[in-house]
């Protein structure tokens, strides 16, 4: 085939190089606050600490299970009870089985303090048994409790709180905290397991010499300070990694949901997403490289300083046994202790070091929640009015963090029961931040947002929010069925006529009568059993969800947005037949749809420039005239 002139140009040009992927912008978590109170803090302010940490541990877990709890530490007292009388008896033991006389004899002679150590050992083991059970059954349930105090206190947070910039960071750190609980507990256990068989075979060594003590603990300092320094690093690089988990967590969600995979797929981001999703997965895993670089050096210094020290250790002990100051049988149970102690010193060490590590995180997550719950709605007692007559804006501002401009500025406003208003304006101009006033989930920064005399700044939330039922602009897919998507945050009907009342105000009855399971199917593609809906189904579910609730005050922001012509009639028209008994608000930015409102209140730039019925707006000769010739500009 001859080659038209473009082909041959396409033949012959070599394509430009491709410019590079834009690199994933750094993120940084902002909590320095918290990583330098470690950082800062010495080898004995971390052990001053551990009593404390134990309380709190000893204390969460009482609060989960105190039989078992109970059980923990009187199996600890027998088993370190245990470890006492059998190193005891194996000293005992020792004098007749190195001493001089008949091998015979000798057993004979040592035969009970030989069964004192077997059944001292029998009991250690079996209470060591026990405890691990005790810590098995307290660990998930501790896990549980912490997880859901997390979750708890962020759904019951001041919505405002959910803005700041730093509080996805400090929520993903606590996080953390939650899931090392576990580990926590074990350490907890470990830590007062070798701390009460420490503090045995210390006893028992005192008692031979009383130089051996204090040279057994120099023996063992150089790695405790090796495992604190070990730890802070390892903490370190948790901070310097927080935001960047945080941020690829989202991503990774954005990438791989269902709901989002067209998208994707068909505007060909894989190849840039995947570029993303490995760089800040490589970043992550390059801060813990490099740190577990400096673990080894300080690991390294920490075995060779260790090394010397138990040289001088052992040194001692010979010297002590060469120069007559202790008999060989002494000096045979002292090389025992020595042992014991020896293990049982680098185990408290080692979980005081990860107890207080894990504590760490746990004061993450103690930080948050204290900090969420904190900020709680605390309005006052005041209750909403079950069905309030008018709502008033008087002189309302509100602006969102870092934003120069306020997103509502000085905005008067009434609503009245009965009266169907729709609120349009351009993007931005504060739609929804004004339905987010409306129903308490802000509260105005200056001026007062008051039902029937009643200011929102002073009402219990929960209260307001009885009497409301709200589309948002981006509502959930629940992954429940059919009913519980309709009726979520409403007590229970006995029947379900009520239910498909609903159904059919918003047109999905012949949608759930097709599903094997009619109310009773699980909306969940992702789930086994379970179906997807398209997206204006699931809009209509959404407006059935507050339709169902038959609120005295009814806010719908976009509610339509993704419904076919006969959706939205129906839905447009359930509003009209229900708004006499209420005060309804809609947003939209389909401007034909306010012919049915009562009054049109149009926003620019966080205030109201116009109100009034469609037919004189719409010659008015402003923004809503202007708008709406551009809807018919087709
Ligand atoms: N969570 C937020 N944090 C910071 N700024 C916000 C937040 N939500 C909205 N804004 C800002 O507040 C202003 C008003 O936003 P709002 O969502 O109320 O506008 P809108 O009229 O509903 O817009 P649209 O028609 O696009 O839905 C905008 O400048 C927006 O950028």
């Amino acid at each position: 085939m001859p080659k038209t002139a473009d082909t041959a140009d396409t033949a012959e040009t070599p394509a430009p190089p491709r410019p590079p992927l834009p690199e994933p912008k750094e993120v940084r978590c902002r909590d320095a606050g918290v990583r330098d109170a470690f950082e800062s803090a010495s080898f004995l302010q971390l052990c001053s600490r551990i009593p404390a940490l134990l309380a709190q541990i000893a204390r969460m877990a009482w609060e989960v299970d105190r039989r078992d709890v109970l059980v923990l530490v009187g199996c600890q007292l027998l088993s370190g009870t245990a470890a006492a009388v059998g190193l005891a008896a194996t000293a005992r033991a020792m004098t007749p089985v190195l001493g001089g006389g008949l091998v015979p004899d000798r057993i004979r002679e040592a035969l009970p303090a030989l069964i004192v150590v077997a059944v001292a050992a029998a009991v250690a083991r079996v209470t060591y048994g026990v405890a691990s059970w005790a810590v098995s059954r307290l660990k998930p349930r501790l896990m549980t409790a912490a997880d859901v105090a997390l979750v708890e206190a962020v759904v019951s947070v001041e919505l405002a709180a959910l803005n700041r910039a730093d509080f996805a960071d400090e929520h993903e750190a606590a996080e953390t905290g939650a899931i090392r609980c576990d580990r926590m507990l074990y350490d907890a256990q470990a830590f007062m397991s070798a701390l009460i068989r420490l503090v045995a075979a210390c006893g028992v060594l005192t008692v031979l010499h009383p130089l051996m003590l204090p040279v057994l603990v120099l023996a063992v300092l150089p790695s405790g300070a090796g495992a604190v320094a070990e730890a802070k690093i390892e903490h370190r690089t948790h901070y310097a990694n927080v935001s960047r988990r945080n941020v690829k967590g989202m991503m990774r969600w954005h990438v791989t949901t269902p709901r989002l995979a067209d998208e994707v797929r068909a505007n060909s981001m894989r190849a840039y997403l995947m570029f993303w999703y490995r760089t800040v997965s490589h970043r992550i895993d390059e801060r813990i490289v490099e740190a577990a670089g400096l673990g080894l050096r300080v690991n390294l210094l920490a075995a060779v300083a260790g090394g010397a020290c138990l040289t001088l250790a052992w040194t001692t002990l010979v010297w002590l046994t060469v120069t007559g100051r202790v008999s060989f049988a002494v000096s045979a149970t002292a090389v025992v202790a020595v042992r014991a102690a020896l293990g049982n010193l680098t185990n408290v060490v080692h979980y005081c070091t990860s107890l207080f590590h894990s504590t760490l995180y746990l004061g993450d997550w103690k930080r948050f929640v204290d900090r969420t719950r904190a900020l709680a709605p605390n309005r006052g007692r005041e209750t909403a009015p079950a069905h309030p007559e008018t709502i008033r804006f008087e002189n309302v501002t509100y602006s969102y963090p870092n934003k120069a401009r306020p997103a509502v500025d000085g905005l008067d406003l009434t609503l009245r029961r009965g009266e169907l208003v729709a609120v349009v304006g351009e993007n931005g101009s504060g739609k929804s931040t004004l339905m987010r006033l409306v129903t308490g989930l802000f509260t105005a920064d200056k001026g007062t947002v008051s039902w029937d005399g009643v200011d929102l700044a002073n009402a219990d939330p929960d209260t307001v929010w009885a009497r409301t039922g709200l589309v948002p602009q981006f509502f959930a897919y629940w992954p429940l069925t059919a009913r519980e998507n309709i009726t979520l945050g409403q007590p229970l009907t006995w029947d379900d006529d009520r239910v498909w009342e609903t159904v059919d105000l918003v047109g999905l009855r012949p949608t759930v009568e097709e599903f094997p399971e009619g109310l009773d199917m699980l909306l969940a593609r992702e789930l086994w059993g379970g179906v997807n809906l398209s997206g204006g189904q699931w809009q209509r579910i959404a407006c059935a969800r507050a339709l169902y609730r038959r609120p005295p005050v009814l806010i719908l922001d976009e509610p339509t947005s993704e419904l076919d012509a006969r959706g939205e009639h129906m839905i447009f028209q359930a509003l009209k037949d229900m708004a006499k008994d209420r005060i309804t608000i809609v947003v939209t930015h389909r401007l034909d749809n306010t012919r049915i409102a009562d009054r049109i209140v149009v926003m620019e730039h966080g205030r109201i420039t116009e109100q009034g019925p469609f037919d004189r707006l719409v010659t008015a000769g402003g923004l809503f005239q202007e708008l709406y010739a551009l809807s018919q500009d087709r």
